[in-house]
């Protein structure tokens, strides 16, 4: 079938994404998308700044016109229209706090709608910066803080503003000495906003640095619960969570208290205002300039729009907060999407190519995880990626699903560049299981119709079937209607996939994506799992990441990638006969006999004479030496060796993957990942030789069966056989050499 050549024409595409305004625009936006709320808010703090004015007034007239000429009529009037006023003013307070509140619920509602939506076009780069303690702080504490900053605007600080301007226009037709004298006064108030302006911003950012951190940790206590109560970590995170806790205390206190100054220390102003004015206007009266109602009224409207100017000052913390929480939405709605989702044409029906075309992709710059790779991927049948641990193999899938798009070349499908289709168009043919399927809160059924939402049920019961576990459904006391928990934890490990492969098959993928989809599986289930998977091969396209190369020669075809380039495909016979790198691969990932249910495992004695050091051993060694092998499972997270201690053991894996990390020179440095290994590989063979101390430090990366072999058992074979420890000795000091070198 002839395909079009791929054109990589979609490179240097607009990225799309949601961009961040300044607080002033936000304010203004609030104010175009809500006229009607934040009129009516305004309109509330204007009749409530009216009537105190008015209340205040009222005392001129109340003592000149009513108590001193001794009135009972204009008496009347003043408390009548007094009490008419009140009540208005309280009915249009009560209007203004509905505004208030549907106006403060709907920023809320638009900002974490905006942040998800914006999440939701990230890709995993963005969730490496922003770990799930960032992003709820971000929810939790930025965005409120945004909506009170808002909401204070409408109703603080433009009123306040207002008010204070009234109440010196009021006051300037009365007095203007006192005034003048009161508007210099004033001035000092905003003194301590200037003086802690700095120290408060700091302190913010520093407390929803610390809350990040608190989150995070909450976070991982839930998700990591097993590891922690199995490994007896609980004192460890107190601790932790303590150190935290008490940090985010003592600045929370720091930060609350400059705020609390900022509010306060006004207040000292003013009294000394008030005093002067006091004097002040007493010295007036008694000169005559001003009559006793005059003077108390003067009083009176002075101290509201004291409370005016205090208005201002108290709104000013506030946009103080939120230009901190506006800076850390930024950082997050400025995230550039990776994958531009602006690809008009459909994708036609998948039929028979996918392929990379020159392609070049980092996650970090400078250090690229493929390498200008060009590779076809014919749709028969199972196609296998395999390579040694990070070669690129998962990456490649990643551009596959378009998680992310190559900064150079382009992935295509049958020819048509994935960025120049619909997204959804390409989601719509293809299907992935990952290593460890996340399973949703909901009911088998719905999990299984996550992959096509209208399917019927016999569609779900069919796709059910292909993946094998329709039996296992049915057997259940509620079947298709067992409500599936906490992301699948109340069904075995080999259910959740193929539950996570039905899901994918019930929308009849053009291609099937499989991403390690059994390598967390215990050997048995991962074999009947494979078995299923290869069956449905048949019937449908499989492309499937895998570094277990026992079931990648079962494939009809293998690609071989290393270090981000391709280093050989073809059928697992035509590969072995090569004898690269699939025939090392393949050689080291032999030899090892899995007890059913793979609780256990054996080395061959073979197996033991291809290892460099142990390389021309006779036969009867290799027999004890094997014997003296020890299983042992280890948990994901798991530290099997710590750098500085003591070795006393060497290891083989016989399954699973451990990463390897040095700590850095410097004392107190974050420790760097050196290596990941996995089937068939072995560390610390030194120990063999020495107790000296381990030169690194080996975590699991996945659930581990090693075989150990510890330095008590193994010497007393080296008495009896010397020539061992000749090849080891030489092995490994030709390695030291190397390792200097
Ligand atoms: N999110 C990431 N950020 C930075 N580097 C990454 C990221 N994911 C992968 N890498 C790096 O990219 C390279 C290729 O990784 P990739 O996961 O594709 O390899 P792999 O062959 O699938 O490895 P494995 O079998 O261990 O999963 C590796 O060097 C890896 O460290």
């Amino acid at each position: 079938m002839s395909v079009k050549p791929s054109a990589c024409g979609g490179k240097n595409r607009r990225k799309r994404g949601v961009r961040c305004m300044g607080l002033w625009k936000i304010i203004a936006a609030a104010a175009r998308s809500s006229p009607l709320f934040v009129s009516l808010l305004m309109a509330a703090g204007l009749c409530d700044l009216l009537f105190s004015y008015l209340t205040s007034l009222s005392f001129q007239y109340l003592l000149d016109r009513a108590l001193l000429p001794r009135s009972g009529e204009a008496l009347a009037i003043i408390v009548g229209a007094l009490i008419l006023l009140g009540t208005l003013n309280v009915a249009a307070g009560l209007a203004g706090d509905y505004a208030g509140a549907r106006l403060g619920t709907r920023l809320l509602l638009d900002y974490r709608l905006r942040l998800f939506k914006h999440m939701q076009l990230q890709s995993k780069r963005f969730y490496d910066r922003f770990g799930i303690g960032d992003l709820l702080a971000r929810y939790s504490d930025d965005i409120p803080a945004l909506q009170a900053a808002v909401l204070q605007t409408f109703r603080g600080l433009f009123l306040s503003a207002a008010g204070a301007l009234i109440g010196l226009s009021i006051l300037l037709t009365m007095e203007w000495r006192l005034t003048l004298a009161a508007l210099v006064g004033a001035l000092v108030l905003f003194l301590p906003y200037r003086l802690l302006k700095k120290r408060s911003m700091t302190l913010n950012g520093s407390y929803l640095l610390e809350l990040e951190r608190f989150n995070g940790m909450l976070d991982e206590n839930i998700k990591a619960f097993p590891v922690i109560r199995a490994f007896n970590l609980r004192g460890r995170m107190l601790a932790r969570v303590e150190e935290v806790l008490g940090t985010m205390a003592r600045i929370g206190a720091s930060r609350n208290f400059v705020a609390a100054n900022m509010t306060r220390l006004p207040y000292l102003a003013m009294s000394i205002l008030t005093a002067v004015i006091l004097a002040y206007g007493g010295w007036l009266t008694f000169d005559g300039w001003l009559t006793i109602g005059e003077f108390i009224a003067f009083n009176s409207v002075f101290a509201t729009a004291g409370q005016s100017v205090f208005g201002v000052t108290a709104a000013l913390p506030y946009y103080l907060t939120a230009r901190t929480s506006l800076e850390r939405l930024r950082q997050a709605l400025d995230w550039q999407p990776e994958v531009d989702e602006q690809g008009e044409r459909e994708l036609p029906p998948i039929r028979s190519l996918l392929s990379l075309r020159a392609v070049t992709f980092a996650y970090e710059p400078g250090t690229p995880a493929l390498k200008s790779i060009t590779v076809d991927i014919p749709l028969r049948g199972c196609t296998s990626i395999v390579g040694p641990s990070g070669s690129g193999k998962s990456t490649v899938l990643q551009l596959l699903l378009r998680f992310a798009d190559p900064q150079d070349g382009c992935v295509a499908y049958d020819g048509h560049d994935v960025r120049e289709v619909r997204y959804d168009s390409l989601l719509r043919q293809t299907a992935v299981v990952f290593q460890d399927s996340v399973l949703l809160h909901g009911t088998i059924r719905d999990n299984i119709a996550v992959g096509k939402p209208d399917a019927t049920d016999a569609e779900i019961e069919a796709a059910a079937r292909a993946a094998g576990v329709h039996e296992t459904i049915a057997g259940l006391r509620d079947g298709y209607a067992t409500i599936v928990r906490n992301y699948g934890d109340n069904l075995s490990g080999g259910q959740r996939q193929r539950i996570a492969l039905a899901r994918a098959l019930v929308r009849e993928p053009g291609v099937l994506f499989l991403d390690e989809a059994t390598s967390a599986l215990d050997p048995d289930t991962e074999r009947a799992v494979s078995e299923t998977i290869l069956s449905l091969g048949r019937s449908r396209p499989i492309v499937s990441v895998t570094h277990r190369l026992a079931y990648a020669a079962q494939s009809d075809f293998i690609l071989v990638l290393d270090r981000g380039t391709l280093a050989e495909q073809g059928t697992h016979e035509q590969l072995l006969a090569q004898d690269g790198l699939y025939r090392r691969m393949w050689d080291k990932q032999q030899g090892f006999v899995l007890t059913p249910g793979g609780a256990g495992a054996q080395v061959e004695p073979e197996r033991l004479g291809r290892l460099p050091f142990f390389r021309g051993i006779e036969r009867t060694a290799l027999e004890r030496l094997a014997a003296l092998f020890v299983a042992e499972p280890f948990a994901p997270g798991a530290t099997v060796v710590e750098q500085g201690d003591s070795g006393d053991k060497f290891y083989l894996i016989a399954r699973g993957k451990v990463d390897v990390f040095v700590a850095a020179a410097a004392a107190g440095g974050s420790r760097r990942k050196v290596a990941t290994l996995e089937d068939g590989d072995h560390f610390g063979e030194i120990a063999l030789m020495a107790h000296i101390p381990r030169t690194a430090t080996v975590v699991t990366a996945t659930s581990c069966l090693l075989l150990s072999l510890s330095y008590d058992h193994f010497h007393p074979l080296l008495e009896q056989y010397p020539a061992i420890r000749k090849t080891l000795e030489s092995s490994l000091e030709s390695r030291m050499r190397g390792r200097e070198s």
